[in-house]
């Protein structure tokens, strides 16, 4: 993803690169850029996030992670600095975001879903951070319908439950990024499935970010956020 950043930002006149930095800089050297893209690993992620905070910088978050807990700690960060805005994107990919999109609009009418996301065995968090993002969303949207109900969860095969979704993590050769959400019900599923073939994917949702992000205040959570989802015409 660095890489994929990198090569978008060579591409395009508006910008120019201060520091590419990997696990072996030093963080002071993003002091004077600005604009910070955090693509790194969940581990690391909130430090770097609230070091280009601290230090006034706005900040665009394509790390995976970002669970409802720890938006709520960068909220804190955030608004006690009141400075630049953070715009964390679980998924760059429009066909995510969109998926994402109907599996939320179908969530009050199934009182059962459950997710399976497939990556590359190079991803080291699981679940993905589309999956997290996915569940919280299903799980606000039947905030007052209740939890969905997912039998057995006490076992490990039931998969790690977010925001009470069950969520099942495969790790793939000759797989790039899948999610399929999983709707039951009386006498009938509904999945939704979206595949991620190549990173060229993200490369839409990344300009868009790109340009967005110095004029986010705040916290903003989403590529849904800047598209114009539900627009006829969009
Ligand atoms: N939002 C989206 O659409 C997408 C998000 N992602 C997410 O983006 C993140 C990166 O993915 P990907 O590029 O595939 O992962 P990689 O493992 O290929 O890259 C991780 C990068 O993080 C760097 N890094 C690790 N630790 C530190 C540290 N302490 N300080 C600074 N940099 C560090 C690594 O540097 P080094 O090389 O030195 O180890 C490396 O450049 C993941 O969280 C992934 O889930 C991925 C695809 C799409
Ligand atoms: O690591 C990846 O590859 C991806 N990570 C993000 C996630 O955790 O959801 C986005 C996409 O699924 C690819």
């Amino acid at each position: 993803m660095g890489r994929l950043f990198l090569r978008l930002i060579e591409e395009d006149a508006a910008y120019e690169l201060h520091a590419g930095l990997s696990s072996r800089d030093d963080l002071e050297d993003v002091v004077g850029a600005d604009l910070v893209v955090d693509v790194t690993v969940p581990a690391v992620s909130p430090g770097i996030v609230e070091k280009a905070v601290r230090a006034g910088i706005p900040v665009l978050v394509g790390t995976s992670g970002w669970s409802e807990p720890r938006l709520a700690d960068l909220r804190r960060v955030v608004a006690e600095v009141d400075g630049p805005g953070v715009l964390v994107v679980p998924n760059f990919s429009v066909g995510s975001v969109l998926a994402t999109a109907f599996a939320t609009m179908a969530a009050r009418f199934y009182e059962s879903v459950e997710i399976v996301e497939t990556h590359h065995p190079g991803k080291v968090d699981s679940p993905s951070g589309t999956a997290i993002r996915t569940a919280e969303l299903i799980a606000e949207a039947r905030r007052d319908l209740g939890p969905v109900r997912a039998p057995h969860v006490d076992q490990r095969a039931r998969g790690q439950q977010v925001a009470s979704v069950p969520v099942h993590s495969l790790r793939l050769p000759g797989i790039e990024a899948r999610q399929e959400v999983i709707f039951g019900g009386t006498g009938e599923t509904l999945s939704l499935v979206h595949d991620t073939t190549s990173q060229a994917a993200y490369e839409q949702g990344i300009r868009v970010s790109l340009a967005a992000v110095t004029t986010v205040t705040g916290v903003v959570v989403g590529l849904d956020k800047l598209l114009p989802l539900g627009a006829p015409g969009a």
